[in-house]
């Protein structure tokens, strides 16, 4: 930005968003350091020996069920934890990779200052100082309370010892944390005035950038697929997870995470359509709606949503075969994705009502025959933003946001002259009497494959 012209003087407040999940371990003295870089240097010189690890643990991390079980234990079972922090115990939740890294490195983890999740780290890097974690990236670590928005003493002692104070006290996220660092009014020209607001995840950022009303639901086709809504009660379940909401400290949101999002699409364009994404809509463009119902599930690496690893192609007599042709793949596989998010967004109450509006964003919503299939099997509009970096948006009007006064004013007010969505697809004729047929059928072949899986176990 700085080389292409760009005035850092005109920046009155900023904000950002991080994957949500991942954990940045400071050594003790980084805070002495980062209070005092020199603007002549670049960070990476300068921070270099400030962590206590080097390959931190980020959402894709799988690697902590013994973590998981333990605090689950600790507090009374898994629903108890979803009660208190909106969600079960989950291996990526940052409370788990702590305790691991507790058991596993506890010289690494006792040489830990201070913890910073992705996004209170880079807040971190503006403020010359320990950013705060807010409340809806919070949220995703198994170990704040979402209803009194303070940390859960059991889930602390559960996960590692003198864990509090390593992680500070949580914010509202929309909180003022401070000005800006010298180090970026001298390296970058912004003004010492400017004001930074608290940062947070991906997905909450998202849900401020496409300014989500009550019902709508946003679909995020990202490496994760994610899907997630705007809650006024948290209804925390076993399966799912419920979020302080990013822009209104009253609120809630809830969301559902798909590990095979992107690179599943990716690896089977590759296959199927020689690398092309042209091709990859070619194929969607002429394969009927229900795939003349040849069904697929496409898990390369564990789901989260379900629980369930490998491909899984049936035909229409619900027989398992092993190939299908590629552009019966290709369908098969855009079709299971959505059907397996509205069945199990449905599952937890979340249905699509007549009102309904899809708001999509990340890397895949620029496709529009995905968005198509998207329409036809929610049997809801779908709807894109100008970009598809709706975190990056949402968090510019957070940034506006947090400056014109945070929790007192509304956020809708405030982002009220931001553009409007535009209509990218519409449920084509017919396409509810087709998915109302298939999908009970992708639920019981879903249940089927989970009980196969589950049988050498018991
Ligand atoms: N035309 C397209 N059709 C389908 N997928 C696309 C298209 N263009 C980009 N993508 C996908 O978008 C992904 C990146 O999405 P993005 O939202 O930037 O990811 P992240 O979740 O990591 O922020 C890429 O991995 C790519 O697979
Ligand atoms: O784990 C989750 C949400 O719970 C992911 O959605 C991460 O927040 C990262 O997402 P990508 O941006 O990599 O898709």
């Amino acid at each position: 930005m700085k080389a292409s012209g760009f005035d850092f003087s005109q920046v009155l407040a900023l904000s950002g968003a991080g994957q949500q999940h991942g954990s940045v371990y400071w050594k003790t003295g980084a805070s002495l350091v980062l209070s005092s870089l020199s603007p002549a240097l670049p960070l990476c010189q300068q921070l270099q020996a400030c962590f206590s690890i080097s390959d931190c643990p980020i959402w894709m991390d799988s690697s902590t069920t013994a973590q998981c079980r333990q605090l689950e234990a600790a507090v009374g079972g898994a629903r108890a934890l979803s009660c208190l922090t909106g969600s079960r115990a989950y291996e990526r939740f940052t409370g788990n990779q702590i305790a691991k890294l507790f058991q596993q490195n506890p010289e690494a983890y006792s040489n830990s200052e201070r913890i910073s999740l992705v996004s209170s780290f880079a807040a971190s890097l503006f403020l010359g100082g320990y950013s705060p974690i807010d409340y809806s990236d919070g949220s995703g670590m198994n170990l704040l309370q979402i209803q009194e928005k303070v940390w859960s003493q059991a889930c602390l002692g559960a996960c590692a010892p003198d864990l509090e104070e390593k992680l500070g006290s949580p914010v509202p996220s929309c909180s003022v944390v401070g000005a800006i660092s010298s180090y970026y009014v001298q390296r970058y020209g912004f003004l010492p005035t400017c004001q930074v607001v608290a940062f947070t995840g991906d997905n909450p950022a998202s849900l401020a950038g496409m300014r989500l009303e009550e019902g709508d639901f946003a679909v995020s086709l990202g490496t994760s697929d994610t899907l997630f809504l705007w809650l006024q009660e948290p209804m925390p379940a076993l399966e799912g997870h419920i979020f302080c909401n990013p822009v209104d400290v009253q609120y809630y949101m809830a969301l559902l995470c798909f590990k095979n999002g992107s690179l599943i699409r990716e690896k089977i364009r590759d296959e199927s359509a020689s690398g092309s994404w042209n091709k990859f809509s070619k194929a969607l463009q002429s394969t009927e709606m229900g795939n003349n119902g040849n069904l697929g599930f496409y898990f390369d690496v564990m789901e989260i949503t379900p629980e369930i690893i490998g491909r899984h192609r049936f035909n229409a007599e619900n027989i398992e075969v092993s190939a299908f042709p590629g552009d019966v793949e290709i369908r098969a596989l855009i079709e299971g994705q959505f059907m397996a998010k509205r069945i199990h967004a449905e599952g937890l109450g979340y249905r699509v009502m007549p009102k309904t509006k899809i708001l999509a964003t990340g890397g895949a919503s620029h496709n529009k025959d995905i968005l198509q299939v998207l329409a036809d099997v929610f049997g809801a509009p779908v709807y894109v933003m100008d970009t598809s970096s709706s975190a990056c948006v949402g968090s510019a009007y957070r940034a506006f946001h947090g400056l014109a006064g945070g929790a007192g004013v509304a956020f809708s007010e405030v982002a009220k002259s931001a553009p409007r969505p535009s209509l990218a697809a519409t449920p084509s004729p017919g396409a509810s009497q087709v998915y109302e047929a298939l999908l009970p059928r992708y639920a019981e072949l879903e249940q089927r494959i989970l009980s196969q899986a589950r049988r050498p176990l018991e």
